[in-house]
């Protein structure tokens, strides 16, 4: 990646308070702009001045809220920016008062079990151990130690008579407090007494009080022991179903994903702070780098990020297949044998199978892992010729096409047939109806994942070993060039054996959803791009943002008018920069990072 010229001329030069106002360099983050480009939207709101390039705008920014003008199109704002304190450290608005609690919670399900452990952290876990196992010394940081717990004030009352405790001195604990963990006997009489017994022991001077949902969690991001993304991907590890989502949200929480976004939001700012000082000084200073190629620099930054975020964004696409699971439809003519191969792959009678054509008439999900992957299959109502279908057939047809166009995998069941020969013999052959064929072409054309399931292959009577007789194999192939010969399954679902073609369907299916799951890596790019594939739904969101931003930027700095449109430009990069700051949590245009937090520990449980 291209390094941006620093501006270490003149104008930046004069004094420290200088790198501040730019934001360039180094010094305290307790400075931020309000130029051109946000006082216009204050006046837009406040005045209702809709053009920035007019007088009224450039009157309404010198004189609005009485700050201190330091240039005709800008104006310094003494605000901190908000979660962020002087050393650029978030804060998130966390109240003194509630850091200042300790909380204790069961971290174990409760019920019966043969270990439950309580967790405690916060300034009072040391009262908390000397009232439990009292004259006994402080166990050794990090170190399992047998301890007896006894009631508080009672030392003759034994809670537990062998519980393991672990102590954590801050910083170097999960929460970056104090953190006490008792491993106790898991009966739940001796969890009350002990969560009792903790709860006793809160004083107006030490607070001691249950945890909330993600409360710890919580408190490990406000003490920057955790990053936002990070914390999203223990919630998707907690929600985890399957094999591949554990592991998406391991490879998650240990990627530099939160670093990476950080890198580039710091990347946009410092191209922001050249942008404004070639709009500030350019005029009356001398820089080491002319400002037309500043200016260049900045858009070949912006031209070289954008593909880079596009790459994370598609891979975070990938990543949403593993946690919100890769749907397939199941498309076929009637008594096909869509439900029967629903019902063989998720492993019990879920769908009605019967000899009648039409029997499913409306869309059935289920979700069933397959090869490690969360799979969606929907079952839809067989497709033939509209004019042969009643009302409630059509609808469900309709629903079926519509299903397709959802799904990212699609399989469509052909299925084998007998017919009586001259000689009385019973024929089989292979019906290709061509409202199948229709709905499957266009599935390809949508790039969707094709496989073709050639059911009943037991009326064949094939010899062991094969599963489809090569002339079926040629009837279908001519319909589909581009499909590959092995997504082409013969399969049989109601006569179960070794040789009855689902487990090499489902192989091929494995393999379908690897493919369609994995991370793009550009050769050129960072290694963080595979990382990608962790990013959630919200940050992939927040980067198409950051993006669209971008392509503004590029848009404006192309402008004719250059003097204005650099100053907006300048401003499209605050709020891409913004964006980033929002996956983070760290940052100028972080925003509500409480509200995120309470978005994200939705999905924590107490204890976590
Ligand atoms: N011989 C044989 N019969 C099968 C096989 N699979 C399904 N059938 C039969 O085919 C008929 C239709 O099966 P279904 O699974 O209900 O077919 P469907 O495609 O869901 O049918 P609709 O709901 O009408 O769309 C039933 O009588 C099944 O027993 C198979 O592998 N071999």
């Amino acid at each position: 990646m291209r390094q941006l010229s620093t501006i270490t001329s003149k104008a930046l030069g004069r004094s420290s308070s200088s790198n501040r106002i730019l934001g360039v360099g180094g010094g305290p983050a307790n400075y931020s702009y309000a130029h051109s480009g946000q006082i216009w939207r204050w006046a837009q709101r406040r005045w209702r001045v809709r053009d920035p390039t007019t007088t009224t705008y450039r009157r309404g920014l010198g004189t609005s809220r009485g700050r201190h003008l330091i240039h005709p199109k800008r104006q310094l704002l003494q605000t901190r920016a908000k979660g962020e304190d002087a050393r650029g450290m978030h804060t998130h608005g966390v109240e003194q008062g509630e850091i200042g609690n300790t909380i204790y919670a069961l971290a174990t399900a409760s019920g019966r079990a043969a270990i439950a452990v309580v967790r405690v952290s916060g300034p009072a876990c040391l009262n908390v151990y000397s009232s439990l196992c009292p004259s006994r010394p402080l166990p050794t940081p990090r170190k399992a130690t047998l301890r007896t717990l006894y009631r508080p004030n009672s030392p003759k009352e034994v809670l537990d008579p062998g519980a393991l405790v672990l102590f954590f001195p801050a910083p170097n604990s999960h929460t970056g407090e104090d953190v006490l963990e008792l491993h106790l006997h898991g009966g739940p009489a001796i969890i009350r007494a002990v969560l009792f017994s903790i709860s006793t022991l809160s004083t107006p001077q030490l607070s001691i009080r249950p945890a909330g949902p993600g409360e710890f969690t919580r408190r490990a991001f406000t003490n920057n022991r955790l990053s936002l993304p990070q914390i999203e991907a223990l919630g998707d590890t907690l929600s985890a179903e399957t094999e591949q989502q554990r592991k998406l949200s391991v490879q998650a929480t240990t990627s530099g994903l939160s670093r990476k976004y950080e890198q580039w939001r710091r990347m946009l700012l410092s191209a922001r702070g050249e942008l404004e000082a070639i709009i500030d000084f350019s005029e009356d200073q001398q820089f080491d780098t002319a400002p037309a190629e500043m200016c260049s620099n900045v858009v070949s930054l912006v031209q070289e990020l954008k593909p880079m975020l596009q790459l994370h964004v598609d891979n975070a696409v990938r990543g949403e297949l593993l946690r919100g699971g890769i749907s397939l439809a199941l498309i076929g003519a009637p008594n096909a044998g869509k439900s029967s191969l629903l019902n063989r792959v998720v492993g019990r009678e879920a769908a009605i199978v019967s000899g009648e054509a039409g029997t499913t008439r409306d869309v059935v999900d289920l979700s069933v892992d397959i090869g490690g992957y969360m799979a969606l299959l929907a079952d839809t109502a067989g497709l033939r010729k509209a004019e042969l279908a009643g009302e409630i057939e059509k609808e469900g047809m309709w629903r079926a096409k519509k299903r397709v166009q959802d799904s990212h995998v699609v399989i469509a069941v052909l299925s084998i047939e007998t017919r009586n020969d001259n000689n009385g013999n019973n024929t089989p052959y292979l019906p290709i109806p061509d409202e199948v064929l229709e709905v499957l072409r266009e599935a390809q054309d949508q790039c969707k994942p094709v496989l073709i399931a050639v059911n009943k292959t037991d009326l064949l009577h094939l010899p062991t070993g094969q599963t489809l007789p090569e002339r079926f194999l040629n009837q279908i192939t001519p319909h589909f060039p581009a499909l590959q010969h092995t997504h082409i399954h013969g399969i049989t679902c109601t006569h179960p054996s070794p040789s009855d073609g689902i487990q090499p369907l489902l192989r091929t299916l494995t393999q379908i959803f690897t493919q369609i799951t994995t991370a793009e890596i550009d050769s050129d790019a960072s290694s963080s791009l595979g990382d990608a594939i962790g990013a959630t739904d919200r940050q992939r969101r927040l980067l198409e943002e950051c993006i669209s931003y971008l392509d503004a930027f590029l848009d404006r700095i192309a402008g004719e008018d250059c003097e204005t449109d650099m100053v907006v430009a300048a401003e499209e990069l605050r709020f891409a920069a913004g964006c980033l700051a929002q996956i983070t949590g760290i940052g100028e245009g972080s925003g509500d990072v409480e509200e995120v937090l309470g978005v994200v520990f939705e999905k924590f449980c107490v204890g976590k």
